[in-house]
């Protein structure tokens, strides 16, 4: 569980972070986005005691990060600087991690092949691709067996099959009790990842919602050709739906799939297309994002 309450950040004359409460529960992938600049790092960093909050809290498991007992394994992070010496070959930097984080040299090796570095192990990190020290990163976090994850933005970098290795990767620690945080920038890159959307803007938070709910608020519009386009125009209107024509298909908005589907086969009218809009998420957290 990661909680922030009113959690507050003041740099000399930016509030970076302002007030900000959410929480992260276990079993759940949590998205934590916002635009550049808008507090997100700064709020991974103090939930990490990695900054001193101005005021207010947070809390991993209850507990501040400098109060918990075996902080490695506890919490995992996954953070935007590069951490590994360029020098040192991906296995010497988890070789060494490993006696922090109290885990053994089998874990080590497990590790590597579980975030798919086993042909790259033996090679100095200076020469990783971004997306190789993306996965270096995410196999230190993991060393102490940790419940909660908290990414800052790991999916720089990485191309889809990496995304989609980072997906597996999180929703398996989330299916197995974990709390996983992650942030990004962009929600369409999160969407097929997260349950949970926390946004942030200017310091502040704008939005706590299941990830079902920011889809659901939307109004989606169906296409549909038929047969007897007319006949189903006063269908549809009928049944409460608002309807309008680009002259090749009928736009519809107020029904669902299903309900139209029925109504075109209840005035015996053959329906050749109906398609939904998918709503655009990027839309969605842009408005979040940058509304007052
Ligand atoms: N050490 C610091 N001193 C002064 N201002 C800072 C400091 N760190 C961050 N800020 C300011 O706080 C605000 C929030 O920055 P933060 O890095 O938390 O945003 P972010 O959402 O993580 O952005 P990005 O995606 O670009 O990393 C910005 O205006 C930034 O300039």
């Amino acid at each position: 569980m990661i909680e922030a309450v009113a959690l507050t950040k003041q740099y000399r004359r930016v509030r970076a972070v302002d007030g900000v409460t959410f929480s992260a529960a276990p079993g759940r992938v949590t998205g934590f986005l916002g635009l550049n600049g808008s507090g997100k790092t700064t709020t991974l960093r103090m939930l990490l005691g990695l900054s001193r909050p101005t005021s207010g809290q947070a809390l991993i498991n209850r507990r501040r990060f400098r109060d918990l007992a075996h902080p490695l394994r506890q919490v995992g992070a996954v953070l935007e600087q590069g951490i590994s010496h360029p020098g040192q070959s991906g296995r010497a930097h988890l070789v060494a991690q490993a006696i922090l984080a109290g885990a053994s040299r089998s874990r080590v090796d497990a590790l590597i092949g579980y975030v798919g570095l086993a042909d790259a192990a033996d090679q100095r990190t200076g020469d990783y691709s971004l997306g190789m020290r993306q996965r270096l990163a995410v196999a230190t976090a993991l060393l102490g067996e940790p419940p909660v994850l908290i990414l800052d933005e790991p999916a720089n970098g990485l191309d889809p099959e990496g995304i989609a290795w980072l997906r597996g990767l999180l929703r398996e620690h989330a299916d197995a009790g974990g709390t996983v945080l992650i942030s990004s920038h962009l929600l369409a890159e999160l969407a097929q990842l997260i349950d949970d959307v926390v946004v942030i803007a200017e310091g502040q938070v704008r939005c706590v919602a299941p990830l079902a709910q920011l889809y659901g608020g939307t109004t989606r519009r169906l296409r549909i050709r038929g047969r007897d386009p007319r006949r189903l125009w006063q269908a549809f209107e009928q049944a409460g739906g608002r309807v309008s024509s680009d002259g090749q298909a009928l736009a519809v908005t107020g029904l669902s799939p299903e309900d139209a589907g029925e109504i075109a086969f209840q005035a015996r009218v053959p329906i050749y297309e109906l398609t939904s809009d998918a709503p655009n998420l990027e839309q969605i957290f842009l408005d979040l994002a940058t509304a007052r």
